[in-house]
């Protein structure tokens, strides 16, 4: 007869666990039947997972775990007595198992027990760590998601812990530069000094943006990202992006978790084999904070939620009455980051300039926006251009386009320039034939009535100027939407990363706007049910109405979650993600498993004067296995005429409808900039000169 120890949830947590929380239960065993093993635990784990599946276990239910255990009784052959194995036999000293795999409430199976493998010298607990869940989600969550290149920075943090300390470590084998982010100076240290990370940032005393500016000012190429939050978004902050001050990135954030529901378990010997050769050749290194004592469950969890643990926390089940907490963790003192050069990116500034000719006016960028841009930002003023040179043009706006970008990449645009912008010009005189007079022409010129290019991009990484396409009788206003960058936007940004099925089920935020419209209707010729979410019912009419959309939501409807519930009831496929904040967090909790996010804009930030609150999109990122990923049009650049002609053919077919919104007079930029920030368009907002 055997008593067996099982620790049981008693209450649902509210915030930190509480050891009032749990409840140990003594229960006697039944003798085993045919096929079944008993084990008795030897190493048990403890893991941040188990604080978030609590909410799924019934109360009265035994915690969920896996655990190292000897076999001491056996009717099955394949378990044998005498041999350790490995299963997700939960919070209990003695489990009775048949070797079948067991279901984790809300999370699908977990593998069946497993004999433990030749190991060499490494301990058996290894496999709750390292050789185990903790090591395969560094090895594949890092390797296939951040795809990490040699020489790239990477930033990981939960650095210190079991995953953490692993993905910083095999960043390091794969030759990037690593910053571990952690909560306290001795865990730092071990990183740099124990582990070879190149630098740390402890977020309960540093500055986090300042210290990654210190640490890595070149910018931060992949974000490993344990633990969500205000850190998250500085780090993400802190990333490499295709803008006005970094080299071109193409992809500013990418999200995702794996698209098959335990794809990794298959591969888990990849994992395994592949972690052992590097401990064994002593490129890895691990460490362990180990509890003695099964008693010490609820303590060990607990600790390890408040961030006592370095490395992997487990427990380890003593036979004697010695309860005792051992940590084989001893602090290395020298600090500092390595020195480590990244190609720093030269900045290529503009290229007019110089003897008067034609007068042209233009908007001066005089002062820093803060909050809603006010007109007194903004400086209109008259200059002469010089006459233009070999291999350049002079151009003649006829449409300018306003839109949310010029928002966003306001702070990182220095003071004194033209105000940035697309527009459409005549081009009125020309010294190169590659832009004959007579022909429109597509370019970032900025805020002005005309311009001189020679064709290329004004600043590193931004598109440079294309002869507007074949209209066939469109308007040439539709070259700055539709036919153009929010046209493109719209067509890659939806097509290449939600990647829609016919059936699935589209949300699209900023639906009534220049990319949203386009996007929703791209989903319907897909054979997708579409939700659009905007901020007006005048809106909603048009999208349903005239687009087809199958629903609209008001996005400031005090019951947004119940109508987006009764308008998904199978849940939520892709959602192309145009304003961010709240409101895409809850739609995102919405999403089904395998979902994909298309981030586009955050424009309900954009006005923002400080932190914009939400709750953190990462439960359900991780919970429902969604793919979210952040990208910029011009990732497509290469690709830009392909998603012109096919917006065309849609319109030609009647397929794709489009509205404008048309502010006359360049004198009222600023009006129809600020009024497109606060919802005054439907479809896109332009400028007529
Ligand atoms: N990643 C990329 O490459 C690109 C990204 N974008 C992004 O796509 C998004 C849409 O751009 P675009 O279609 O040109 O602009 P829109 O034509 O959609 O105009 C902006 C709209 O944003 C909505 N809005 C304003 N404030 C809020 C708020 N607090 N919450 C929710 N919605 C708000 C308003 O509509 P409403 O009445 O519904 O509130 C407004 O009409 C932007 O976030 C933009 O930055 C655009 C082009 C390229
Ligand atoms: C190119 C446009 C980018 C955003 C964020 O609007």
């Amino acid at each position: 007869m055997v008593i067996a120890k099982k620790i049981t949830i008693n209450n649902r947590f509210d915030g930190m666990p509480k050891p009032s929380d749990f409840k140990t239960i003594e229960e006697e065993l039944p003798p085993l039947k045919p096929g079944e093993f008993l084990a008795e635990a030897v190493f048990l784990s403890v893991d941040p997972y188990m604080r978030a599946y609590a909410h799924n276990i019934p109360l009265g239910a035994t915690m969920v775990g896996s655990q190292v255990a000897k076999i001491i009784e056996s009717r099955n052959d394949k378990y044998p007595v005498g041999k350790h194995v490995v299963g997700k036999f939960d919070w209990r000293s003695h489990t009775i198992s048949s070797g079948l795999p067991t279901v984790i409430q809300g999370a699908g199976n977990a593998p069946a027990p497993y004999l433990v493998p030749d190991l060499g010298n490494l301990p058996m607990s290894y496999l709750l760590g390292v050789l185990g869940m903790p090591g395969s989600t560094a090895y594949f969550g890092f390797l296939d998601i951040c795809k990490p290149k040699n020489g790239e920075v990477v930033a990981v943090s939960g650095a210190a812990g079991a995953v953490g300390s692993i993905v910083g470590q095999i960043a390091k084998i794969e030759g990037c530069k690593v910053v571990g982010i952690t909560g306290s100076e001795d865990k730092g240290r071990f990183l740099v000094d124990g582990l070879g990370f190149d630098g740390f940032v402890n977020y309960k005393t540093d500055d986090v943006a300042k210290k990654l500016d210190q640490l890595v000012p070149e910018g931060i190429d992949c974000y490993f990202d344990n633990v969500a939050g205000e850190i998250s978004s500085t780090v993400i902050g802190h990333m490499r992006d295709y803008g006005f001050v970094g080299p071109f990135r193409p992809t500013t954030m990418m999200w995702k978790t794996r698209p098959e529901n335990y794809l990794y378990q298959e591969r888990s010997g990849e994992a395994f084999q592949q972690i052992l050769k590097w401990l064994q050749a002593g490129r890895m290194k691990y460490h362990e904070t180990i509890t003695k004592g099964f008693d010490n469950m609820v303590a060990a969890f607990i600790e390890m939620l408040q961030g006592k643990n370095l490395g992997k926390a487990i427990v380890k089940v003593a036979k004697s009455s010695l309860q005792s907490r051992l940590t084989l963790y001893s602090p290395i003192t020298t600090n500092g980051i390595n020195k480590h050069q990244m190609p720093s990116s030269p900045i290529k500034r503009a290229i007019s300039g110089g003897v008067n000719m034609v007068k042209a006016r233009r908007y001066i960028f005089e002062k820093q926006f803060e909050g809603l841009p006010k007109s007194t930002d903004l400086r209109l003023v008259e200059e002469e251009l010089p006459p233009i040179k070999d291999g350049e043009f002079l151009a003649e706006a006829v449409y300018l386009s306003v839109d949310p970008y010029m928002r966003a990449y306001a702070p990182r645009l220095s003071l004194g320039r033209t105000f940035i912008g697309s527009q459409v010009a005549k081009i009125i005189e020309s010294k190169n034939d590659k832009f004959p007079v007579g022909k429109y022409v597509v370019g970032e010129f900025g805020w002005r009535t005309h311009s001189i290019s020679d064709g290329r991009p004004l600043e590193v990484g931004r598109p440079g100027a294309w002869l507007a396409p074949e209209l066939e009788g469109l308007p040439l206003s539709y070259t700055l939407g539709i036919l153009g960058m929010p046209g493109n936007t719209a067509y890659f940004g939806f097509l290449e990363l939600c990647k829609p099925k016919s059936g699935e089920t589209v949300a699209v935020t900023g639906a009534a706007g220049a990319v949203g419209s386009i996007v929703g209707q791209i989903a319907k010729i897909k054979g997708c049910t579409v939700i659009g979410i905007a901020g007006s019912d005048e809106k909603g009419k048009w999208l349903v109405n005239e687009l087809k959309f199958d629903h609209f939501i008001n996005y400031k409807d005090p019951d947004f979650e119940k109508k987006l519930a009764q308008a998904a009831p199978k849940g939520i496929d892709c959602y192309f993600d145009n304003v961010g904040g709240q409101i895409s967090t809850t739609i995102m909790n919405k999403m089904n498993l395998f979902g994909r996010v298309a981030v586009c804009g955050a424009i309900s930030g954009y006005n923002d004067k400080s932190a914009a609150r939400a709750d953190p999109v990462q439960f359900p990122l991780v919970f429902s296995q969604l793919k979210m990923e952040g990208f910029v049009v011009h990732r497509w650049a290469d690709r830009w005429f392909e998603g012109i002609l096919q917006n065309k053919k849609w319109i030609k077919e009647g397929k794709l409808r489009y509205k404008e919104t048309v502010t006359e007079g360049f004198e009222n930029m600023f009006k129809a900039f600020v009024d497109m920030l606060q919802g005054g368009n439907t479809g896109k907002a332009i400028v007529k000169v």
